[in-house]
């Protein structure tokens, strides 16, 4: 099996925890796509749900497959997300933002009930950071932002090198929210809580993409079938 049909695979199974009435938090990129693409088939086959997409490509997607869209301001909470992650760890806290789509998805994962993450299996790590931590910046000032970055990955034991996200044609990646992403080279993140905070602390930063407290479960799909991992502490713990 591909990894492409593992995706869509640990998509399915979390597609069982939908049902009738359901407000669903949209998730962003190849694996979530799988999500939005199975919820149309079933929202086609007459399941009643509405969705909060994580970002314009997933605006897009869930309209081409007939998913009926909403707001967080016409909604007074989720009950599920259902999202990627470019990494998981055995506490479930991620790494996101890959694609871009990190502030948008952290504000769906945290108004929503509850956050299942799907993944293959190949995203489950020991610890976190082999994968660039994406951190989105104000352009303005970034230099200091970049030397307040510096310095809260000292305190918090981690180093590496930074650089500003840009596209294939080389132009500056901007997000959905009109900013840049700086991505971190970190290869190990000791203290994922604690860099975590220190980060939000950082005037120039508008968010991380470290997802601490956020995941109830990860669904993993892999060669030997789907694990299912769920998070043992309440949610925000
Ligand atoms: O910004 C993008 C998101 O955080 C994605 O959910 C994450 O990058 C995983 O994407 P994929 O499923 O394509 O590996």
């Amino acid at each position: 099996m591909n990894m492409d049909q593992l995706k869509r695979q640990a998509a399915a199974r979390a597609l069982e925890e939908v049902r009738d009435g359901m407000q669903l938090g949209l998730g962003t990129g190849s694996t979530a796509k799988h999500f939005v693409e199975l919820l149309g088939e079933r929202v086609r086959a007459g399941l009643k749900i509405i969705g909060v997409p994580t970002s314009e490509a997933t605006r897009d997607d869930a309209m081409r497959c007939g998913v009926p869209l909403t707001t967080l301001d016409e909604i007074d909470h989720l009950d599920i997300t259902v999202d990627g992650a470019d990494e998981i760890d055995p506490a479930l806290n991620l790494i996101k933002g890959g694609g871009g789509a990190l502030l948008r998805e952290k504000i769906v994962a945290a108004a929503s009930d509850r956050m299942i993450v799907i993944a293959d299996d190949t995203k489950w790590v020991p610890t976190l950071g082999r994968f660039p931590l994406p951190v989105e910046v104000i352009p303005f000032g970034l230099g200091a932002t970049r030397r307040a970055i510096e310095k809260a990955f000292a305190e918090c034991g981690v180093s590496g090198q930074m650089a500003v996200r840009k596209t294939k044609d080389g132009h500056v990646f901007v997000t959905d929210g009109g900013h840049w992403i700086v991505d971190a080279q970190l290869g190990r993140i000791v203290d994922p809580p604690g860099l975590a905070k220190a980060l939000s602390t950082i005037p120039g930063v508008v968010e991380h993409g470290l997802f601490i407290g956020l995941a109830s479960s990860a669904v993993l799909a892999g060669g030997e079938g789907i694990r299912v991992i769920e998070r043992r502490e309440p949610k925000g713990d």
